[in-house]
């Protein structure tokens, strides 16, 4: 009997948990995603989330989701998932997951398969009809990716920070 303790987080809640929290620093008014990419064994190399590139102030640079294309923010966001490929410093990321909170789209598919990562765990799919997905799952499907929807413990953490 080593009374170890019996509650702790397991990895998958652990990375998930972290995507979420980075997600949380998003100023996206409708939807915040986090990332977290993750080595095969267990060590935390990255994390992003949604944003517009350095030097485009968050202020001045639009949030608004409809109006003509330079006035909204599709063209000027960064996702989540490429921002934390673009944040690694370190090197390959050769056969690292990367948890995400949102699925993919086709841009950052492309960008996770070229980088080297090769499993994604998600939560939210809620795009899964659109084009854009639709093509995501075709490329990565294609490349031998592993998509694995995260499992919800309904554990619940409250941070007092
Ligand atoms: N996988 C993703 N990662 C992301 O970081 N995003 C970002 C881009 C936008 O800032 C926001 C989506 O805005 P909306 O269309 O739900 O109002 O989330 C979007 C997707 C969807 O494919
Ligand atoms: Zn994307």
């Amino acid at each position: 009997m080593s009374g170890k303790r019996k509650d702790y987080i397991s990895w998958d809640e652990y990375f998930m948990g972290v995507a979420v929290l980075s997600g949380m620093r998003s100023k996206d008014p409708n939807t915040q995603v986090g990332a977290c990419i993750v080595s095969e064994d267990h060590k935390i190399l990255s994390m992003g989330y949604n944003g517009f590139p350095t030097g485009c102030s968050d202020d001045e640079f639009p949030w608004e989701r409809e109006g003509e294309p330079l006035e909204n923010k599709y063209f000027y966001t960064t996702h989540s998932e490429l921002n934390a490929i673009l944040n690694y410093r370190g090197g390959s990321l050769e056969g690292a997951t990367i948890y995400v909170t949102l699925f993919p789209c086709n841009e950052c598919a492309k960008a996770i398969i070229q980088s080297g990562i090769r499993r994604i765990v998600y939560d939210s799919d809620k795009y899964e009809t659109t084009p854009a997905v639709v093509a995501s799952k075709k490329m990565l499907n294609a490349a031998g990716v592993v998509l694995q929807r995260y499992e919800h413990t309904n554990r619940r953490i409250e941070l007092e920070l």
